[in-house]
């Protein structure tokens, strides 16, 4: 039987040098694509890097398909898209994806990248290394490094920041390929009226904590709110207690 996909977060807190970044930080996300969305420094990133296993959490926990996070089956079923692309400066593109595909013995790694590479323009670039880059270039390679992994839970940080509009395209086609693949996406942007395009159901998140979560139309009912932005501002004064 085919494992249920799933990402459970419970009481998930997380203190960095005595600060609290994640406070009692709880939901769930199933098949689709859940947008994550706060102000910066909200914990977004310090969230993601738990979910993905890099972080261990102070208290509470992360269950990916029912594996704790940061075990090595829920490594397997997870990859994480950085927001700032964490490349080794001694090996060239190709060389990046030769060994991502190695190490997680991805099926058809090789078909696989030279698909990747060559839909984000970056099949001539194979033997440069990530000095020779544009930084635009250096996000496309991490995110042909996330989607050669073929896992199933997906966590994208930023993922179109610095990408050209033909680049950007094609990811959007590849979050909602992935979606109808039911894979789980847990996608962080700052740009709501694309995010309002792509997501299923939305967690916000401010001071590092749970403002509101669900579906764009259950958060839009609740509020009354017409658009993802509306509905982000509403969330967003109410945590703070601003009336306006
Ligand atoms: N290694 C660290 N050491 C100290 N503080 C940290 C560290 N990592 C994150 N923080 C703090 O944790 C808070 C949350 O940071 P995080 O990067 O998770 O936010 P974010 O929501 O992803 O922000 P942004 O939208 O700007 O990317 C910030 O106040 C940040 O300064």
């Amino acid at each position: 039987m085919a494992e249920e996909i799933s990402l459970v977060v419970t009481g998930l807190c997380k203190d960095i040098d005595g600060a609290t970044i994640l406070d009692e930080v709880g939901f769930r996300a199933g098949p689709g694509i859940t947008g994550l969305v706060g102000p910066n420094g909200a914990g977004k990133t310090t969230l993601m890097r738990c979910i993905a296993g890099i972080l261990a959490p102070t208290r509470g926990g992360v269950a990916v398909c029912g594996q704790p996070a940061g075990s090595d089956h829920a490594r397997q079923l997870t990859s994480l898209m950085p927001e700032h692309p964490d490349l080794y400066p001694g090996l060239t593109v190709a060389e990046h994806v030769a060994f991502i595909g190695r190490l997680h013995r991805a099926p058809r790694w090789r078909d696989h990248a030279a698909q990747l590479l060559e839909r984000y323009q970056l099949t001539d670039k194979a033997d440069k290394l990530p000095r020779e880059l544009s930084q635009g270039m250096c996000r496309k390679l991490a995110l042909v490094l996330a989607l050669l992994k073929g896992a199933r839970v997906l966590l994208f940080d930023e993922p179109f920041n610095g990408l050209d509009p033909e680049a950007a395209i094609d990811l959007r086609a590849e979050l909602e390929a992935l979606r109808a693949q039911g894979a789980l996406v847990l996608l962080s942007m700052h740009a709501l009226a694309d995010l309002e395009r792509l997501a299923d159901r939305l967690v916000f998140l401010r001071e590092g904590r749970i403002r509101a979560a669900g579906s764009l139309d259950d958060l839009r009912a609740e509020g009354g709110a017409a658009g993802l932005e509306e509905i982000y501002l509403q969330v967003m004064r109410s945590a703070t207690g601003e009336t306006r």
